[in-house]
C-alpha cells in the first residue's frame, strides 16, 4: 500500500505484545496508523483490563473474528500464539490482508509454512515475520546471501520465564543454583517444543541457514532477571558475536519488553515515506 495512506490495523491477542502495540497505536506513537479491531477470547476480561482507555478504544475490543474482517484492516498483527495463528492466518491472507506474525515457531512445520506462503502468493497479501526480540537480524540475513559457517543462538532467561513450559519436565527449576542449560538442539526443535519462548530461534533460522542448521541452547538463570540473548554468526562476509540484555515484560515474564516495540517500529515503517535500515 502507499505509505501516505493511513494504515488500518487489526490485532489478535491483547496480552504483553498485542496490548502494548494497541496502546502505542492509540497514543499516536506508531506512525500514520489507526486501530480498527482488537480481537480477544474474553471480551469482559479485556474491557476490564482496558477500563481506563478511551470509549473508542474499548468499542474496538471484540471476541468475534468476523468483526475484524468487517473492519477491513490493511494489516493484522498476530500476537496470540501459534494455535490462533494456525486458526486464522490462512483466512486473513486469503482475504488479501497483510499478516504480521509474532508466533514464528508455527513455521517449524514446513507444510504450514508452504500453505501460508502459497495463499499469500495467490491473494497478493504479504506475510511479515517480526524480528521481535531478535537483535541484528538485518545484518545476519543480508550476510546469509554469502556462505555461512555457523549460526548459534543461546537464550538465557530467568527461572520465572521458563515456568509453565516444557523446561519443567527437563530440570527442577526451583533447585538450580547457577545458570543451567536444559536444552540443546536445532531451531526447528526449540521453537516447536517451546512455542511461547523460542520464536526468535525460528526467526533467525528462517532468515539465515534454515531450521535444521541453526543451533540453539536454552538456559535458565536462577539469579539474574535479564533476558540474555547470545548470538554467534560466522559467514564469508563477516562474523558477529553479540549479547543482548533484554528486560522481561511485566505482563509476561517469558516475553522481552522490546518485542512490542519491534512491531511498533514495523508499523511506523509501513506507514511512513521513509524506512530506516530496511
Ligand atoms: N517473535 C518474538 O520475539 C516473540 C514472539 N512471541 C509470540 O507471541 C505470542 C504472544 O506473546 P505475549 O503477548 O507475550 O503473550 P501473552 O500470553 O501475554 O498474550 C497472549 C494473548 O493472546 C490471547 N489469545 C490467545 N489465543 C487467542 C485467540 N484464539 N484469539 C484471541 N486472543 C487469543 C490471550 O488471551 P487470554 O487472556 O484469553 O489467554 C492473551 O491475551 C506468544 O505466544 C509467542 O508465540 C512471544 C515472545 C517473543
Ligand atoms: O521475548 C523473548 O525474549 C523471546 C521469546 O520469548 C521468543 O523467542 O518466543
Amino acid at each position: 500500500m502507499k505509505s501516505q495512506t493511513r494504515l488500518k490495523v487489526g490485532i489478535i491477542g491483547l496480552g504483553a505484545i498485542g496490548g502494548h502495540v494497541a496502546n502505542c497505536i492509540e497514543k499516536g506513537e506508531a506512525g500514520n496508523a489507526e486501530l480498527v479491531a482488537l480481537v480477544c477470547r474474553n471480551k469482559e476480561k479485556y474491557l476490564t483490563i482496558n477500563k481506563d482507555q478511551s470509549s473508542h478504544f474499548k468499542s474496538l475490543i471484540t471476541d468475534d473474528i468476523e468483526a475484524l474482517f468487517n473492519a477491513k484492516p490493511d494489516i493484522v498483527i498476530e500476537a496470540a500464539g501459534q494455535e490462533s495463528l494456525n486458526q486464522y492466518g490462512i483466512t486473513i491472507l486469503e482475504k488479501g490482508i497483510d499478516l504480521l506474525v509474532s508466533s514464528i515457531g508455527l513455521f517449524t512445520n514446513d507444510d504450514i509454512l508452504d500453505a501460508f506462503t502459497q495463499t499469500a502468493e495467490q491473494s497478493g497479501a504479504q506475510m511479515l515475520l517480526s524480528a521481535g526480540a531478535l537483535p541484528a537480524l538485518d545484518w545476519m540475513s543480508a550476510s546469509s546471501l554469502s556462505k555461512v559457517k555457523k549460526v548459534f543462538i543461546t537464550q538465557e532467561k530467568p527461572v520465572i520465564s521458563w515456568k509453565g513450559t516444557h523446561a519443567e519436565k527437563l530440570i527442577d527449576l526451583d533447585a538450580i543454583t547457577e545458570p543451567t542449560c536444559f536444552f540443546e538442539g536445532t531451531a526447528r526443535e526449540a521453537a516447536n517444543i517451546f512455542p511461547k519462548s523460542s520464536n526468535i530461534s525460528a526467526m533467525l533460522a528462517l532468515a539465515t541457514v534454515g531450521l535444521d542448521k541453526t543451533k540453539v541452547r536454552l538456559v535458565a538463570d536462577p539469579i539474574s532477571l535479564i533476558m540474555n540473548t547470545l548470538i554467534e554468526f560466522d559467514s564469508e562476509v563477516g562474523q558477529l558475536q553479540l549479547n543482548c540484555q533484554g528486560i522481561p515484560s511485566p505482563e509476561n515474564p517469558s516475553t522481552s519488553t522490546g518485542v512490542p516495540l519491534s512491531i511498533v517500529k514495523s508499523i511506523r515503517n509501513l506507514s511512513s515515506p521513509i524506512h530506516y535500515g530496511i
